[in-house]
């Protein structure tokens, strides 16, 4: 958009940097992906979020984007730093089918979530069981450099033997860093080793299960995202994503396997990103505990995935976000507003066909830079209405700031010295870097009914009717009652100008 620099936030080293892509044209970008042993939960879909508003921004400031997101099928245990089960063995069991057919029925049920919040498909989706060869390669690699042991259950790296080990995550090693090794549980030789491979017990037979040097078994995790991360990416690319949890243990031991098969102090990203927690009640949501809400969810509460989308850009993807129904319920507020805006000037612009049949073309632009379409948007603007650009430029260039972005759309809809033209133009480049169908929706889309509601809209219109004859004769407390029985079956009144409005509410066990 302008030639003002962009700043992330880099977790290697906690500082805002000036972001420069290695190849000046094409900026590279690997996210982990969702472990698909059941639904995402509203906390995962953060981490996609983020990295689909952080392509949106390297897109809109005119770099071309190869991102890449994994599909962990296999090798995630249930605790990050090694122990447990694998979570697709146990998923396996709990739904009794292959775990195949549940990494395929999840997978699914993952794109399906992604389309209805708007974030665009990668370039690429590897899935970890296409690479085993490739991380048995890997593996073979660092065992020739000497990283590797094996011990009776498999192939462990040695962290000890990583000059910085822990760096990204602040470790403190304890015992290690004094260079007294500490033996980690199982007999690895520093608590904080990993295993790269794990041999199958010789008395069972796992689903998921491939020959190697170190006997048959199953890749670990973290392997797997080096090796998909350098097969797609190259062996240092831009930029790395994932949640905060993976900056402790996860991004750790893939930085430690990259500089051992580099040989070289390289981490394998210039930059590695994290977005924060979504917590429910002061705690993570989290898959793993079983308690959590999916995208299907929300809109079975009547909430439209778009209202969940601007929710969670209400805050900087580096701020803890508190779920809360009633902060969705004000975000679908807000996007109401905001869509019935963008739909009167629709009707009142009479190019407004050719504008928004131009914005939709950057769904085929495939990661491609966006500078032609936005000047193909921004067309006939003067100077002083092209200053929207230049702030929404300015909150996306200090580290992704989505809630002034926000707050400018707002501004900028409800301008009424702004053209109506300009406007429109303006909110379909805003479209661009927010993704909440601003375009593509109407205020009526949001009103979704509740799953297992009995209440009928006939039902609730003849209330509303027959609350209106009680005003009309001054009877506020049979209007008042009317009311109130139609909230607790979870349908909110509002007083309008032009007559009552109703929408469904949650009704949350
Ligand atoms: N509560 C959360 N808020 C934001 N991001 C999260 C949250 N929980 C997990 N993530 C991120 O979601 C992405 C996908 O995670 P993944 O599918 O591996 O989940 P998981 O670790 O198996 O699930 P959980 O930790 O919930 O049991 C990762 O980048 C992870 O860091
Ligand atoms: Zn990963």
């Amino acid at each position: 958009m302008t030639e003002r620099p962009l700043q992330l936030f880099n977790s290697l080293g906690r500082r805002l940097e000036i972001f420069q892509p290695i190849d000046p044209h094409n900026v590279r970008v690997y996210s982990c992906g969702p472990t698909v042993y059941h639904f995402a939960h509203i906390g995962n879909l953060r981490a996609y979020v983020f990295t689909d508003t952080l392509r949106r921004a390297l897109t809109l400031k005119g770099w071309n984007v190869t991102h890449v997101i994994n599909i962990t099928d296999v090798g995630h245990l249930t605790s990050d730093a090694d122990e447990g089960d694998d979570k697709m063995d146990l998923a396996a069991r709990r739904e009794n089918k292959t775990i195949w057919q549940v990494a395929a029925y999840y997978t699914e049920a993952f794109f399906r979530d992604l389309e209805r919040l708007g974030i665009l498909q990668p370039s690429v989706w590897p899935r970890a069981t296409d690479h085993i060869q490739e991380m048995i390669d890997f593996a073979l690699a660092l065992e020739a450099g000497g990283y590797t042991y094996q011990l009776e259950d498999g192939l462990y790296f040695d962290t000890a033997k990583a000059s910085d080990y822990g760096r990204l995550g602040l470790l403190d090693l304890e015992g290690q860093e004094a260079g007294k090794r500490v033996a980690g549980p199982g007999g690895k030789r520093n608590p904080s080793d990993f295993a790269i491979w794990r041999r199958s017990p010789s008395d069972q037979q796992r689903q998921m299960e491939w020959h190697s040097p170190w006997g048959v078994g199953a890749p670990g995790w973290h392997l797997e995202c080096s090796v998909m991360s350098f097969k797609y990416l190259g062996e240092q690319f831009d930029i790395h994503t994932g949640g905060i949890d993976h900056r402790q243990v996860h991004h750790c031991n893939e930085i430690a396997q990259n500089q051992g098969y580099t040989r070289s102090e390289r981490s394998g990203a210039n930059l590695w990103m994290h977005n924060e927690f979504l917590i429910v009640r002061q705690a993570k949501m989290s898959k793993s505990s079983g308690d959590f809400l999916t995208l299907q969810s929300l809109v079975d509460q009547g909430l439209h995935p778009a209202a969940y989308r601007l929710f969670l850009l209400t805050a900087s993807y580096r701020s803890e976000l508190e779920f809360d129904w009633e902060a969705i319920v004000g975000a679908r507020t807000h996007l109401r507003r905001l869509l019935r805006r963008v739909g009167e000037l629709r009707a009142e612009v009479p190019e407004a066909a050719a504008i928004v049949h131009l914005a939709g073309e950057h769904r085929a632009s495939r990661g491609g830079a966006l500078t032609g379409l936005i000047a193909a948007l921004a067309e006939g603007l003067s100077e002083a209405e092209r200053s929207w650009v230049d702030r929404l430029d300015e909150a996306l260039s200090n580290d992704l700031a989505t809630p002034v972005a926000l707050t400018l759309l707002g501004e900028l809809l409800f301008d009424r010295k702004l053209r109506p033209e300009a406007a429109l133009r303006l909110a379909a480049v805003y479209e661009l870097a927010l993704g909440l169908g601003l375009l593509t929706y109407a205020p009526e889309d949001l009103a979704i009914k509740p799953a297992g509601r009995t209440v009928t809209e006939a039902e609730i219109e003849a209330r509303l009717a027959e609350r209106q004859e009680a005003r009309k004769a001054k009877d506020f407390a049979r209007a008042d009652a009317i009311r109130d029985a139609l909230l607790a079956e979870g349908v909110a009144l509002r007083d309008e100008p032009g007559g009552t409005a109703w929408e469904w509410l949650p009704l949350p066990a």
